[in-house]
């Protein structure tokens, strides 16, 4: 064979591995994708709850890494205490810091088996609430890709979505606009109020609808009633693997502190100090 054969065929062979490289990443892509649609919850596009993401030791070995940071990385605001990973979300993007491997490993894997995030996640906070503590309702800021990823551990929570139509601006697909002037948002058909029950070691993911027009926020009560979470029997599952409990009160009691990490990517990423 001559050498410049050869040399086609290295190039042919070359490009047959990228082709099958670009086949298998795309295949594996719409894997994620089909697993993770099994996982939507509800009928406001779009949420997702995934039960036991990981699993018991690696919830602890999480819980170890966030209590070993210095107490300064703590701050410690009314209702809660947070540590910021990832760096300063400035409005003009994001002063960036590398985030440490033990939560890379499961940044990663949120973004390896959803395939909804469209570039790596570059910011965690970790949210620390005693049991009679918990987060108004609110609309996470513009400065994120508006999906989010919540991975809950330690004490059972119940996040309330309520609808907030002025927040969103984007009126253009209700019919009947007058309506929401009005305060009685919650009774629109297509946006009603809805609660997922956060199990320790689940992922919850929201976008869309769910991102956009509603506000999220749990209520700072040591008990909490549940039978209105759209993912109800999850928690009686998950109930009745651990310990005993009353299933006719349908309410989870919040006896230890509840830690989550909110993983989100910030898009525009600031290059120093003084330029984008
Ligand atoms: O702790 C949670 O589950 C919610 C946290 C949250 O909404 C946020 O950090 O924006
Ligand atoms: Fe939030």
């Amino acid at each position: 064979m001559s050498n410049h054969s050869s040399i086609r065929t290295e190039q042919v062979e070359q490009l047959v591995s990228d082709f099958d490289l670009i086949e298998m990443e795309a295949k594996a892509k719409a894997k994620a994708i089909d697993d993770v649609n099994k996982f939507k919850l509800g009928s406001v596009p779009t949420v997702f709850y995934i039960p036991d993401f990981i699993s018991i030791s690696d919830q602890n070995t999480l819980l170890n890494h966030i209590y070993a940071a210095p107490v300064s990385k703590w701050k410690v605001l009314k209702n809660r205490r947070l540590q910021n990973w990832g760096g300063i979300v400035h409005e003009k993007g994001l002063l960036p810091q590398d985030l440490p491997p033990w939560l890379t490993k499961i940044t990663g894997k949120i973004r390896d088996e959803t395939s909804l995030f469209p570039s790596a996640i570059n910011h965690v906070l970790i949210n620390e609430y005693l049991p009679n503590q918990g987060i108004m309702p609110h609309q996470d800021g513009p400065a994120y890709f508006p999906v989010v990823a919540i991975l809950s551990l330690g004490s059972p929570v119940v996040m309330d979505f309520t609808p907030h139509f002025s927040l969103s601006g984007d009126t253009s697909n209700i019919e009947d606009k007058d309506s929401i002037e009005g305060a009685d948002h919650e009774n629109l058909p297509n946006y009603p109020s809805f609660s997922v029950a956060l199990m320790p070691g689940s992922l919850l993911i929201f976008k869309d609808t769910a991102y956009s027009d509603y506000l999220h926020g749990i209520n700072d009560c040591e008990v909490q009633q549940y039978d209105a979470a759209v993912n109800a029997a999850e928690v009686l599952r998950h109930q009745s693997l651990s310990k005993p409990h009353d299933e006719d009160s349908k309410t989870i009691h919040r006896s230890t502190k509840r830690v989550s990490l909110t993983c989100r990517v910030v898009s525009k990423v600031r290059k120093n100090l003084f330029r984008f």
